[in-house]
């Protein structure tokens, strides 16, 4: 079993949500994660458990960075919106980053989400 972050941008959440919706039977075995909103949309649209954490913008991209600096993170799904600017922009690079630097599992659309969970 995984441990597996969720988290999508605005304009990502539907496509991250009809994502898990199609891989539902394979992520039900593992721990799943979410930033706030993301993970509500989760839960709301699968049915599936995720621990949900604060909202990206107030401090969820850091909570996930410090569960990869912490060990406690195995893979990242983080659906990212290449065109809009965001509040937060520091805290998304800085859970990029992280997840760089402890080599983690890591998929920023779903094309690679498919390969990274083939892979699981
Ligand atoms: O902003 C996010 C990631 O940077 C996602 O946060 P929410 O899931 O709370 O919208």
């Amino acid at each position: 079993m995984a441990r597996i972050g969720l988290v999508a941008h605005d304009d990502k959440k539907d496509e991250l949500v009809a994502w898990v919706l199609a891989n539902r039977e394979t992520l039900a075995a593992h721990e799943l994660w979410g930033t706030g909103t993301t993970g509500g949309r989760v839960i709301e649209g699968t049915g599936l458990s995720v621990t949900c954490l604060k909202s990206g913008p107030l401090g969820g991209d850091a909570q996930l960075g410090a569960m990869i600096a912490e060990g406690r993170l195995d893979v990242l799904i983080f659906f990212q919106d290449p065109l809009t600017a965001l509040p937060h922009d520091v805290d998304v690079k800085a859970l990029n980053r992280l997840a760089t630097l402890y080599d983690t599992l890591f998929a920023i659309n779903r094309a690679t989400a498919d390969a990274v969970l083939a892979a699981l």
